[in-house]
This record gives structure tokens, sequence and C-alpha cells, in this order.
């Protein structure tokens, strides 16, 4: 990797972890704070992120592992490094830590990921966690899931996610909470706000 980037955040974790609420929450905070934001996401909102999107409402996943290396590298060419080198803060939805996380269902060579990531800032990245049954009853409550929001997939997830996190010394935070006490120990992860 070319070095770590403190203002470049990312939360991770299983669907329903809560990583949508709190990329919000966080860009907020940071804009009060005075920095300038950009929210992220991948899959992405270009071209292939979005057909990734399509597919994985339709259950057609055959090929998608490559399609998820070739849009990070255009989202990262595109939209992140833009941002960083404008002096923009980017709070991001999943990074690669997705893409081995759910390997046995997506098909991406592991080595393939750690290949192209070495090209890029090392973001600060933080992992959302909270038992499969809380992950199970938020996904359910939503009317646009997709092909992963199954107990199986959710499972076995958020174990590769726990793994990951030791191996990387990710810091692991409990959104089974308050919001905002989890917030709080989000943010106390934060460089750029301490
Ligand atoms: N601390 C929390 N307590 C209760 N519900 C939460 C908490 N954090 C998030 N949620 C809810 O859980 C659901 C999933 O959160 P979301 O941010 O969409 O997760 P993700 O983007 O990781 O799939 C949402 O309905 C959200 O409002
Ligand atoms: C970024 C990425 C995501 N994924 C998976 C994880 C998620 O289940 C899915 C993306 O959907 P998700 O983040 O849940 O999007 P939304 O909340 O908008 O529905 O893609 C991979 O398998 N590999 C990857 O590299």
């Amino acid at each position: 990797m070319v070095g770590a980037s403190s203002r470049f955040i990312v939360l991770e974790g299983p669907d329903g972890a809560g990583k949508t609420t709190y990329v919000k929450l966080l860009a907020q905070k940071l804009r009060h704070a005075g920095f300038k934001v950009i929210t992220a996401r991948e899959p992405s909102d270009g071209p292939i992120g979005r057909e990734i999107r399509r597919r994985l409402k339709t259950g057609d996943t055959d090929g998608i592992g490559e399609m998820f290396l070739q849009d990070r590298e255009w989202h990262m060419n595109n939209v992140v490094l833009p941002a960083l080198r404008k002096g923009y803060v980017v709070v991001m939805d999943r990074y690669w830590p997705s893409s081995i996380a759910y390997r046995r269902f997506n098909h991406t060579p592991p080595e393939k990921v750690y290949a192209q990531i070495r090209k890029y800032p090392e973001p600060r990245i933080i992992v959302l966690d909270a038992p499969v049954e809380v992950l199970l009853e938020r996904v359910g409550r939503r009317s646009d899931g997709n092909f992963f929001d199954k107990r199986e997939v959710i499972e076995t997830v958020r174990q590769e996610y726990l793994m990951l996190a030791e191996k990387h010394g990710f810091p692991v935070v409990r959104t089974d909470r308050w919001p905002s006490e989890v917030f709080r120990d989000i943010v106390a992860h934060v460089e750029v706000l301490s």
C-alpha cells in the first residue's frame, strides 16, 4: 500500500450491521467539525457498480467476482483518489474486506484483491458487528434486500469479519446498543476527530 490516510475512513461489516446509518452520522459530524467530506460506497454508483447491484437483486451472480474488482478500480480512480487529493475526507461504506469476507459467495480470488489494493492508500477501517439474530431481524425488515441477505451468508460473513479484524487489528464496534453509544465508539477510532 502507498501509506495510510487518516482522511480515508471505511465502515465495514455484515448486512444489517449499521454501515449506512453510521456513514451518514459520521459524515455529518465531520462536516460540523469543518472538514470537506464526501460519502461513498461499494459497489459504487458508477456503471459497473450499478450493474453489480442489479445482478445482486436478481441472483445472477456468474462472473460477479471480477466485476467487484473492476468496480473498485473505477471507483478509486474516479471518485475516492480525486477527492482525497482535493483535501476531502472520504467516508466509505465497504471496501476490500467485503471482497474477502464474502469470498465464498462472490467468487473473488483473494490474491487479486490484495494485489489491487496495494496501489491505494490504506484507510482507517472500522468493523461494525452485531449478533446474527439481530442482523437477520434488521435485514428482514428491508424491502430492498439482495441475494446475500440470508442466514447462511450472514453467519459466515460475520465470522470472516471477526477473523479479519483480529488479523489486521481493525477495531470492532458492536451495534446492538443505543445508537449514541455506538456512534461515540466509532468516533473514538477516527483519528481526524481526536
Ligand atoms: N444501534 C442501533 N440500534 C438499533 N437499530 C440500529 C442501530 N444501528 C442501526 N440500526 C438499524 O439497523 C438497520 C440496518 O442498518 P443499516 O445502516 O442499513 O446497515 P448496513 O448498511 O450495514 O446494512 C437499520 O434499520 C438501522 O436503522
Ligand atoms: C464491495 C463488495 C460487496 N460485496 C457484497 C456485500 C453485499 O452483500 C453486497 C452489496 O450490497 P450492500 O452493501 O448491502 O448494498 P445495499 O445496502 O445498497 O443493498 O455486495 C461483495 O461480495 N464483494 C465486494 O467487494
